[in-house]
């Protein structure tokens, strides 16, 4: 099982649906206009055929207080920033540094998304990255971790993830 965080409004569902439609039969290359999506209040499951089918737990960013509870049937986390929102660095900072101090996830590999890159932020995605420190979190962390910058909305970065997915595949971790 792979759990899917980051703060509400970060673009998880968006990542899901995208993901969805790009492992699908007619998987064209050719996104679209983004569908819809609302606020998951609670947790929404998504199975994906990436040599063989995964499944991907979402959990809505409100429910950040209990996200602790699903880490026990969890083999890799994905969080998610969203990268044009300096306002949610601390708080995102936090949750990420809790989720990787988390005895259930000791040997979680963990992939974090710097997700809407395509929007303008008055601080670049370098700023962020420093501001984050997110330098000293990969070295100090006892998980794999790797850092992928996506769009959800304009499919920048998405063929990465399933890369790292798949690489997920072949690590029985
Ligand atoms: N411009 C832009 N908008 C995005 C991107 N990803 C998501 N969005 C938009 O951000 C809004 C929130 O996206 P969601 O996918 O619902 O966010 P979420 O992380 O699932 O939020 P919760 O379920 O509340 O935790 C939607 O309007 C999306 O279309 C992106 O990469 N770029
Ligand atoms: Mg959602």
């Amino acid at each position: 099982m792979y759990l899917l965080l980051g703060a509400s409004g970060v673009g998880k569902t968006l990542l899901v649906k995208r993901l969805q439609k790009l492992c699908s039969k007619d998987g064209s290359r050719d996104l679209g206009e983004p569908p819809p999506t609302l606020p998951t209040v609670g947790t929404n499951l998504t199975d994906l055929l990436i040599q063989k089918k995964i499944t991907i737990r979402e959990l809505g960013g409100c429910m950040g207080p209990i996200w602790s509870s699903y880490y026990g049937d969890c083999s890799s986390v994905l969080f998610m920033i969203d990268a044009a929102n300096p306002t949610q660095i601390s708080s995102s900072c936090v949750q990420l540094l809790s989720l990787l101090s988390a005895e259930q996830l000791a040997s979680a590999s963990v992939l974090i998304l710097f997700n809407k890159i395509d929007l303008p932020c008055y601080m670049s995605l370098v700023e962020m990255k420093s501001l984050f420190r997110i330098q000293d979190i990969i070295s100090c962390a006892n998980q794999p971790i790797t850092v992928v910058e996506t769009s959800a909305r304009d499919g920048t970065g998405l063929p990465d993830v399933l890369q790292w997915l798949r690489s997920t595949l072949k690590d029985p971790s």
